[in-house]
């Protein structure tokens, strides 16, 4: 049977919510074959980040010869990218490989507020790796802190931030909305040409740990199915607000979405 291969490039959350937990419960939801390459171990809950383990870069370049020289991937996300050298090593395997498409999300701390990409590996990241992405998925405090510039808080605001990020290179941008203050989560989709808005009434669920390691896979698996990028995010669109919906009270603090609610819906 043939199918459709994600690979992620991402921490481990031992809480089951978020990272490379996430991302392989939605590559599988999603009907595709997930493979992972393990950028740090965290030991995580619900009620924050307690530790953070990077591996070394050596490991991370091992792992991905591993499954890149011989199972191949149709699509390659990153999360968690821990510093620039473990860029560097993402980088030139994503070069040796040739791998066609490439989802970032530029995960830079967690709602906890652990810093899980250091500060001084964000250059390296916006210089190396974003130009090489089909999409980059930053939410609004990402953004900001990619363009440095004043928090993002209007839809005007995120037109703007938009078009300057399409300046650095990447294919597309998606630019997420869900800190948006108000009633609507907007989220912008710019092809350098179009700019489309997917807007969706704030949901108030509070199990929301790990909705954007969630949305950025779920769009990582449709492209791999052959998806255009718009239905790539219109799907991912749903399968994100059916997670946060069904999101689990599991945990002290702030439960994650529920990964398999897409598939279960009515
Ligand atoms: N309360 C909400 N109601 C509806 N949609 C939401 C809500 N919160 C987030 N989303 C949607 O979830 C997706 C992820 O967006 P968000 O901006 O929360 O990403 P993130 O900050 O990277 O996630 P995380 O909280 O995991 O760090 C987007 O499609 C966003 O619109
Ligand atoms: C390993 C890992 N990767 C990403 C996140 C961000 O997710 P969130 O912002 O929901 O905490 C996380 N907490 N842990």
């Amino acid at each position: 049977m043939a199918v459709a291969k994600v690979l992620t490039i991402a921490g481990s959350d031992s809480g089951g919510g978020a990272g490379i937990q996430a991302d392989l419960k939605t590559f599988q939801e999603l009907d595709t074959y997930g493979m992972s390459a393990i950028t740090a171990i965290t030991a995580q809950n619900t009620l924050g980040v307690q530790s953070i383990y990077p591996v070394q870069p050596e490991v991370l370049r091992e792992q991905l010869e591993s499954v890149l020289s011989d199972i191949g991937a149709d699509v390659v996300k990153t999360g968690m990218l821990v510093s620039a050298e473990h860029i560097q090593v993402i980088t030139e395997m994503l070069s040796k490989y040739a791998v066609k498409q490439v989802v970032i999300d530029p995960v830079l701390g967690s709602t906890s507020g652990s810093e899980l990409t250091k500060k001084e590996a964000i250059s390296e990241l916006i210089h190396t790796l974003w130009p090489m992405a089909t999409v980059v998925t930053p939410n609004l405090i990402e953004a900001a802190r990619v363009l440095s510039c004043p928090p993002i808080e209007t839809v005007e605001a995120m037109e703007e931030a938009t078009y300057r990020l399409h300046e650095l290179g990447s294919a597309n941008v998606l630019l997420k909305g869900g800190h948006l203050p108000g009633d609507e989560s907007v989220d912008l989709l710019y092809d350098g040409k179009t700019l489309h808005h997917f807007t969706q009434k704030r949901l108030n669920g509070t199990s929301t740990h790990g909705t954007g390691c969630t949305f950025a896979s779920a769009i990582a698996a449709e492209l791999a199915k052959g998806s255009s990028m718009y239905d790539a995010v219109q799907t991912a669109k749903t399968f994100i607000t059916c997670s946060i919906k069904e999101g689990l009270a599991i945990g002290e603090g702030i439960g994650p979405v529920f990964h398999s609610a897409y598939r279960r819906r009515r």
